[in-house]
This record gives C-alpha cells, sequence and structure tokens, in this order.
C-alpha cells in the first residue's frame, strides 16, 4: 500500500480505496450490534481436523474459525488454503495460530491433535502418545474460552474425553466425546445396504466404546417407524442372528480397513463432527450417540465416558435417552464400559 499526494491510502495500481468508487455498498446499515457471533476452534490440522473444517465451512455452521496446530507452516498453509476458497463458501473469518489466545471466546472446541493408530493398531493403544499431548492442549482451552463446549475426536476418544474433563474442571454435560456418532452411521450406512433403503431412514445406534468392544443395539433398530426385529419375530421370518453379527463385525472392521487402504479415516468423521457442532450451536435438541459421562446410566458405576443415545443443544449434553436394552446388549455395554475403565486406570493425572 502507498498513499497519495492527500495522504489517503493507494491500493495496487495506484488507485486511490478512499473514493467513492471504491465504495461498493452505500448507505449501508451499520453492523447490527445484538448479532451474537459463533466461534468455533479446531485443534490438530491433520486429515480429520481439515475435514471438520472444510465441512464446518461448506455449511455454514459459524461466523469465525479458528485453527491451532504445533507445527506453524503447515497451519498457515491450510489457513490460506482454505481461505483461497472464500469465493465460493459462506462468509466466515478463519484464523490460526500456535498461541491458543486466538481461541479466546470460542463456543465449541474440537480437539483432533495427537497420534493416529497405524494399520491394525488398536486405538486403545494411543493412549499414552495423546495423554502428554492433552495436558498441554485442554488447560489452555479451558482458561480462554471457560463457558465452551468441549468436543474431543482424538483416540481413544472415551478415555481422552475423560481425561480433558478432568483437565478442564468442566461440568460434564459441557465435555463430550465423539464417540460412536461415527459407528453408528456406518452402523445405517451397512444396514441400509443390505436392506436397499435410504441411510436416512434407518434409525440404528452402536453404543459403548468407539473401538472394538462397541455394541450394536439390534432390538431399538427401526426403518421408517418400523421395528425391524419385532416385525420379523412376528411375521415368524427367522432372522439369522449370524447375519446381524456380520454387519455389527463390518462396523468394527471399518475403520481399520480404511486405515489399511489410505491411511487414516478423514471424510466421515468431518460429516460426523460437523452433525454435533450443528445440533449444539445450534440448539437443535437432537439425539446423538455420543460418549458422555455413563456414571448412573445401566447400572455403570464407575465414572467412565462412553456413547449413549444423548440429547444436544447449547449448553452440551441436555439428557440421555431411556432407550431399551435387552439383557444380552446390558450385558454387553456393562462389558464394554469395564474394558475403556481397564485403559483408564493406565492414565497418570
Ligand atoms: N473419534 C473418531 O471417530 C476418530 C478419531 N480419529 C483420531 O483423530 C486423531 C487425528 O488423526 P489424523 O488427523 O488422521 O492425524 P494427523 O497425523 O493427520 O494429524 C494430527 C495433527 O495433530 C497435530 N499435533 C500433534 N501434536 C500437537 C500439539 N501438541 N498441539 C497441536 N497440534 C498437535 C499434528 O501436527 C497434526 O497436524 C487421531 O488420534 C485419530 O485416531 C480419527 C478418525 C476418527
Ligand atoms: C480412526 C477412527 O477412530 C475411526 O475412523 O473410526
Amino acid at each position: 500500500m502507498h498513499k497519495s499526494p492527500s495522504g489517503s491510502t493507494l491500493g495496487p495500481g495506484g488507485l486511490d480505496l478512499t473514493q467513492a468508487f471504491f465504495r461498493p455498498i452505500t448507505n449501508a446499515a451499520p453492523p447490527s450490534p445484538t448479532k451474537r457471533q459463533t466461534k468455533i476452534s479446531v485443534i490438530g490440522v491433520g486429515n480429520v481436523g481439515m475435514a471438520i473444517a472444510q465441512t464446518i465451512l461448506t455449511q455454514d455452521l459459524t461466523d469465525e474459525l479458528v485453527l491451532i496446530d504445533n507445527k506453524a507452516d503447515k497451519l498457515r498453509g491450510e489457513m490460506l488454503d482454505l481461505q483461497h476458497a472464500a469465493a465460493f463458501l459462506p462468509r466466515t473469518k478463519i484464523y490460526a495460530s500456535v498461541d491458543y489466545a486466538v481461541t479466546a471466546g470460542s463456543d465449541l472446541c474440537i480437539i483432533t491433535a495427537g497420534a493416529r493408530q497405524n494399520a491394525g493398531e488398536s486405538r486403545l493403544n494411543l493412549l499414552q502418545r495423546n495423554l502428554a499431548l492433552f495436558k498441554s492442549i485442554v488447560p489452555p482451552l479451558a482458561r480462554y474460552s471457560p463457558q465452551t463446549v468441549l468436543l474431543i475426536v482424538s483416540n481413544p476418544v472415551d478415555v481422552l474425553t475423560y481425561l480433558a474433563w478432568k483437565l478442564s474442571g468442566f461440568p460434564s454435560n459441557r465435555v463430550i466425546g465423539s464417540g460412536t456418532n461415527l459407528d453408528s452411521s456406518r452402523f445405517r450406512f451397512l444396514i441400509a445396504d443390505h436392506l436397499d433403503v435410504n441411510a436416512q431412514d434407518v434409525q440404528a445406534y452402536i453404543v459403548g466404546e468407539h473401538g472394538d468392544s462397541s455394541v450394536a443395539l439390534w432390538s431399538s433398530i427401526s426403518i421408517g417407524g418400523v421395528p425391524v426385529l419385532s416385525f420379523l419375530e412376528k411375521q415368524q421370518i427367522a432372522y439369522e442372528k449370524e447375519t446381524l453379527e456380520n454387519i455389527h463385525k463390518a462396523v468394527i472392521d471399518s475403520a481399520y480397513e480404511v486405515i489399511s487402504l489410505k491411511g487414516y479415516t478423514s471424510w466421515a468423521i468431518g460429516y460426523s463432527v460437523a452433525s454435533l457442532a450443528r445440533s449444539i450451536l445450534r440448539d437443535q435438541r437432537k439425539i446423538h450417540p455420543v460418549s458422555v459421562l455413563a456414571k448412573g446410566f445401566y447400572g455403570i458405576s464407575n465414572e467412565v465416558f462412553l456413547s449413549l443415545p444423548a440429547q444436544l443443544g447449547r449448553g452440551g449434553v441436555l439428557g440421555v435417552t431411556n432407550v431399551h436394552l435387552n439383557e444380552e446388549e446390558l450385558q454387553r455395554l456393562r462389558d464394554s464400559a469395564k474394558t475403556i475403565l481397564e485403559v483408564q486406570t493406565q492414565l497418570d493425572l
């Protein structure tokens, strides 16, 4: 920028930017003082963080998007690359910094930073690698945004959600793990594919650990309002338990397969987390299977986070649905809680 002889600012080509010619809109109303800006911070700009960021942008879920990572060059590169799409996207201010001060006043902080699985590796194996990292991430986030909702995505997501709860000192309703929202989408896709219906018409939940001990709630599946298992039983159509188990196994194997093929998973988790961001920030009161403090539900007496169908809104978790579990599902859910608890006891807080 240069100055003209009159002292006004000159833009590219020496054009005087203060001339009326450059004011594209005249008599514009001043910005509304009552409009509340929404701010989302995404911590970690790897495959998952960027898939989430770009889905949030395309779905117009926030006024400000902040990116944080400890790799300054990659971070700036990702920020610029997204900013350069401004002409094709809803208007969103995008910032990036290695300094957590930029996250101040966030409504939602999404943590995706950390190590990911190698091919064939369990999520639970990542705990020690991501523990130290969370100790450096959660306290500054909580300090700069004391009213925020924390949404944890890094794995092992259930144990790290518990850790984030402890490190933040937040009430449990404001600390949520993305949990089995993704597994349930994979489940709905596979059921829909099997029955040749639309996945959006399939209501079906995977609960428990986001991982190998997850639990499929077969007894509560419905399609277009028709409860599947009781319908099949009443019609005396022998439903194959093995087919059902195979679908659940395919859900568990999904991430392993994608990781062995492309090295990581990203697009589905991007959409999954954007759906959670929408329900929280737009106070949708929608039910999602997400990782919540499970103590007191279904006979679970320990402080563990695992996925249950929960109602999400502006305050975070508004409640947990009283979905009916049969004896087998109940036992599997308690076993899943035990698996998570065993890993959690390795935490050195
Ligand atoms: N909960 C879920 O459903 C899913 C969870 N994940 C998990 O998400 C995490 C991220 O996966 P990817 O993005 O594929 O990994 P990635 O390796 O592509 O990205 C990780 C990012 O974290 C950053 N990072 C590392 N240490 C940091 C620190 N101290 N502060 C700030 N940033 C830091 C890295 O620089 C990198 O940009 C993994 O733990 C993975 O297992 C992945 C898919 C689904
Ligand atoms: C990596 C992972 O947790 C998933 O895609 O389910």
